[in-house]
């Protein structure tokens, strides 16, 4: 169990790190005179689902933009290949919590792949070869059939999975996956996480899932990060939600969450 620091790769044979990693060494983020986090320190592991919980404003989504390069801070990043050279700069897919679009757009899902997949103005072209290309991107998100709808008309978690589907082009080495608070209703989510869940099975990459699900996150993370302002505590789900300081902060909902899997309180015990 890690308490706020982490511990190398061991290659030992109960070591979950298999091919390659990735490490947040350091992070500090300010904003004016306000300290969002400090201290941050985590090795994410690929082929594993590593999920942030933490209360509102802990600093979650800052942490991924920080992760991403989109705000300022300190620390560093590093990501570490099959074979343990360090290989620099992990390559990122992230998936925002909002994306800020006019609704009435006329841009269809297939227009956006176009787009971002082609330098061929979307309008000019009806490629058959795009259309066929786009709709086996939209597969792996269970979302072919939504190729023709524009993007106002999505769902919130229609959305989410086409916005999943960008990220994986091509795939990355960490995804970062920020869940939308609200808008997206029980089936959308347990279908995205079972997309997730697939995608950690039968690609190496490292999954990074800020939620607020804790139901879902007991069922799919490997790992759980309990941010607030800081690392609370690290570690399997059964760990970190047997913990009395993430009791602390969700109260109740642990113990639905954990119904019949909490031990009695150990203050300190798994963190
Ligand atoms: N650009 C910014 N300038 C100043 N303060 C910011 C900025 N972005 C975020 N904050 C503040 O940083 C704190 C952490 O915000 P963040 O969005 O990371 O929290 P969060 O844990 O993701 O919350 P939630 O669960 O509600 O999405 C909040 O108090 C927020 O108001």
């Amino acid at each position: 169990m890690i308490e706020n620091n982490w511990h190398p790769c061991s290659h030992s044979e109960n070591d979950c790190c298999r091919l390659c990693c990735t490490k947040i060494e350091n992070f500090n983020v300010t904003f004016g005179n306000t300290q969002i986090f400090h201290d941050v320190n985590l090795h994410i592991h690929c082929g594993e689902l590593t999920a942030i919980i933490g209360p509102n404003g802990a600093g979650k989504s800052t942490l991924l933009k920080a992760i991403l390069g989109e705000v300022k801070h300190t620390g560093v990043l590093n990501y570490f290949d099959a074979k343990g050279v360090h290989s620099g700069h992990p390559l990122i897919g992230y998936v925002p919590q909002y994306l800020n679009f006019d609704l009435s757009t006329p841009t269809s899902v297939l227009d956006l792949f176009t787009a971002y997949l082609t330098n061929i103005p979307c309008w000019l072209t009806s490629s058959k070869r795009i259309r066929d290309q786009v709709c086996q991107i939209l597969v792996k998100v269970k979302a072919e059939h939504l190729i023709d709808r524009r993007l106002g008309a999505l769902s919130g978690g229609e959305l989410q999975r086409i916005l999943l589907a960008l990220s994986l082009e091509p795939i990355p080495d960490l995804l970062l996956l920020d869940e939308p608070v609200s808008g997206i209703d029980q089936n959308g989510l347990e279908l995205f996480y079972d997309i997730v869940s697939d995608l950690r099975a039968n690609h190496d990459l490292s999954i990074i899932l800020i939620s607020h699900d804790l139901n879902l996150v007991a069922k799919y993370a490997d790992r759980v990060v309990l941010l607030n302002g800081t690392v609370i505590c690290n570690g399997s789900p059964e760990e970190v939600f047997n913990d009395v300081r993430t009791r602390n902060v969700f109260g109740m909902l642990v113990q639905h969450t954990m119904q019949g899997k909490v031990q009695p309180d150990k203050e300190g015990s798994s963190c």
